[in-house]
């Protein structure tokens, strides 16, 4: 079909629909139609990992609900689609539509709460559904596109992500290790080479002057620009589903890049993580993806905590952040603790870290206020740093099933 036919083809059916009342069915299968190219382009993203602050899920301009209503601003996102697919990928969708349709008939007896909660949060996800990526990609599909999946019972987060038993066991720290763990790092003789530096005392704050060679800091910015340096949020609102909500703010100007699967498996970044263990004793699997910095003139993080709160979650609270600085930062770009003591900061030095605890060594599930911190603004030249959030329990796990919010 040409340009041309695409675009008659879709008036046609415009207008099919609005004056011959099609069916729900039938006005859903306009919209999986037209999001063929759409969906080729955004699938990639849709096997990202999920968790607290690297969802990155494909584009969620179009919401399309699959008891009809459909949001019109979707229509031409993407533009017209020069490719309606192959016929088999078409028969395989109005299949996946029509057991769609059946499930959300049955959710509209089921309870409101979660009738209101499940929704196709992009509008390609029936015809992702119809290539199979509710098996191949569940962390994403069986949340994200739950009525797609037929999975709508499965978004609550508790049903979804049961914590596991006999979890204690397996933390990181029990209470009082965390100060051990910090002492302990002078008294070792092979950490040594890494320099370490007592910034403060309690709360605890190590820096490690000689932490990471040029090689592993060149890496990390060079995949931070691979990946694609992007506006930093902040954590917000937790969704019914378990999901936190991104918040874009002026407390946080950075832009920032995800390290994720592919950049962790490269050996060089691998060795950073086990120099992260080394230094704290903590598995590589309780780490979040390494989270790459960029900052500009003028931009920074203000006064904010890194500690998220971890009850109900299967990975713990974030108990430890090791920070990475990858670049001498030509003025400014400071790393500030303004409630310790008058105010402590750190300055930033190509190859050297800096950790500090989220939580009190007592109690390794409670927040240490003590540890506010804030990104002074870059004064002058670029500041590239990353953000290691090591949890008390395996993160790893329950982020490749979405279940670390
Ligand atoms: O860049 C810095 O100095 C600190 C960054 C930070 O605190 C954060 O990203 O949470
Ligand atoms: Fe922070």
């Amino acid at each position: 079909m040409n340009n041309g036919q695409t675009f008659t083809y879709i008036i046609v059916a415009l207008v099919a629909a609005f004056y011959y009342h099609l069916s729900e069915l039938d006005v859903n299968e306009i919209t999986s139609l037209m999001d063929i190219k759409g969906i080729k382009e955004a699938k990639g993203n849709s096997a990202e990992p999920l968790s607290h602050t690297t969802v990155n899920t494909p584009d969620t301009l179009g919401t399309l609900d699959t008891l009809g209503t459909l949001d019109t601003g979707s229509w031409l996102y993407g533009g017209l689609p020069q490719d309606l697919g192959n016929g088999d990928e078409l028969i395989e969708s109005r299949r996946v539509l029509e057991r769609v349709k059946v499930h959300m008939e049955e959710m509209a007896e089921m309870d409101e709460e979660l009738k209101v909660n499940c929704k196709n949060e992009h509008r390609s996800c029936v015809f992702w559904a119809s290539l199979g990526e509710c098996s191949a990609n569940p962390s994403y599909m069986k949340i994200s596109c739950a009525p797609a999946c037929q999975s709508c019972p499965e978004i609550r987060f508790s049903h979804r992500c049961p914590i596991p038993p006999n979890l204690e066991e397996t933390a990181a720290f029990k209470p009082n290790e965390l100060g051990v763990m910090f002492d302990g790092i002078f008294e070792k003789e092979e950490l040594v080479k890494y320099k370490p530096v007592k910034v403060w005392d309690s709360p605890r704050i190590i820096s490690f002057d000689e932490f990471l060679t040029s090689e592993e800091c060149d890496a990390l910015i060079a995949f931070g620009f691979d990946k694609g340096f992007e506006r930093s949020s902040d954590v917000g609102k937790t969704k019914f589903t378990g999901e936190s909500e991104k918040i874009i703010s002026n407390q946080r100007t950075s832009s920032n890049a995800w390290c994720n699967k592919t950049c962790e498996e490269n050996p060089v970044i691998h060795r950073i993580h086990e120099k992260i263990s080394e230094v704290s004793g903590v598995p590589f699997n309780y780490s979040e993806h390494l989270q790459i910095l960029k900052y500009g003139p003028g931009q920074e993080y203000k006064k904010h905590h890194d500690f998220i709160q971890g009850d109900d979650k299967a990975c713990g609270p974030r108990v430890l952040t090791v920070l990475l600085y990858l670049n001498d930062v030509d003025e400014g770009g400071g790393t500030s603790f303004p409630d310790i003591g008058g105010g402590v900061e750190v300055i930033p030095k190509r190859g050297k870290a800096l950790m500090w605890p989220s939580v009190l060594d007592k109690d390794p599930t409670k927040m240490d206020v003590r540890t506010m911190h804030q990104a002074n603004p870059v004064l002058k030249g670029v500041k590239y740093a990353a953000n290691a959030w090591l949890h008390l329990y395996d993160f790893k796990t329950p982020n490749g099933a979405g279940c670390t919010g």
